[in-house]
């Protein structure tokens, strides 16, 4: 397999501020151990419990915030920061009310050296892409939710990232539209042949998206299983979600998910003290 992004023993800790009756600060374990290869053009999700570090492994990736310990790789070299080879895209659309879609996505393309003419011309390409064509002039306000992000997806791919970070973007839309938006992205996906890492909450969505569903113990993360998805009847256009091995790899995918919510409940009587360990509240 080629890893087009290798996480190396990756731990990410963070430096809380004290509450009244702690004297200092406390040191909050987000990430542990981590090690994970994603192969080039896979589409890969992440589920995890509420607080076992997803949006904090997606910032790592972004570059949008470095490891304390262990790297992260792409292409085989330790990321430096953010860059244009990746695209995120968050759960909240992050437009710019005062743009029209049409300048929402050329916006990302100002950095680079292509004209107007060929910025208007590629974001046009990525309106129509994401179903949009004949929207490039209105404005967010004018936009139902589904169409805002929409909009951010194109904004995201336009620069033609290798890389393509979502965190949870579908998670405020209503069913029938998360479930269009979800084919619409398998068919990118399939066209642009980036590499995906998809955070989300539901196990649903987890198994019909990913090729592989990768689970996060509850804090610290860690790895707790890769589960490889084999549907053979995706592209079909069938109900996929009532087949027996799409149910099966749910409930298996359930079974991992409710075992670190329940370690997280019974861990709760736990707190943190201020030198970073945990002990009895
Ligand atoms: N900048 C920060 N400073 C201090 N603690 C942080 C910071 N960012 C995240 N955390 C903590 O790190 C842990 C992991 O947070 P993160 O947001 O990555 O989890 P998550 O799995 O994405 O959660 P959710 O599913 O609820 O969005 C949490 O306990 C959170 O409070």
């Amino acid at each position: 397999m080629t890893a087009k992004i290798s996480l190396r023993g990756v731990g990410k800790q963070f430096v809380v501020r004290p509450s009244r009756d702690q004297t200092h600060a406390a040191v909050l374990d987000a990430l542990r151990d981590i090690d994970l290869d994603i192969a080039a053009g896979e589409l890969l999700t992440l589920l995890g419990p509420s607080g076992s570090g997803k949006t904090t492994l997606l910032d790592l990736l972004g570059g949008l915030s470095t490891p304390s310990s262990g790297q992260v790789l792409l292409d085989g070299s330790p990321t430096t920061g953010p860059g244009l080879d990746r695209g995120i895209v968050f759960q909240q659309y992050a437009l710019f009310p005062w743009r029209t879609a049409l300048a929402n996505v050329t916006f990302g393309l100002e950095q680079q050296n292509l004209s107007r003419a060929a910025r208007d011309l590629r974001a046009r390409e990525y309106l129509e892409l994401v179903g949009l064509a004949g929207f490039e002039d209105r404005y967010p306000h004018e936009l139902s939710g589904g169409m805002k992000q929409r909009v951010a997806i194109a904004r995201s791919l336009a620069y033609e990232p290798d890389v393509l970070l979502m965190d949870e973007p579908f998670a405020a839309l209503d069913a029938q539209t998360r479930e269009q938006l979800q084919d619409e992205l398998l068919r990118i996906w399939r066209t642009t042949g980036a590499t995906v890492v998809f955070i989300t909450h539901s196990i649903e969505e987890a198994v019909y998206l990913g090729q592989r569903v990768a689970v996060l113990t509850s804090r610290p993360g860690r790895i707790k299983e890769v589960v490889d998805i084999d549907l053979p009847g995706r592209e079909g256009g069938t109900d996929l979600r009532s087949d027996p091995a799409f149910v099966a790899y749910r409930h298996r995918l359930w079974q991992l998910l409710h075992e670190e919510i329940a370690r997280a409940r019974d861990a709760g009587h736990r707190r943190i003290q201020p030198d970073g360990t945990e002990g009895a509240a």
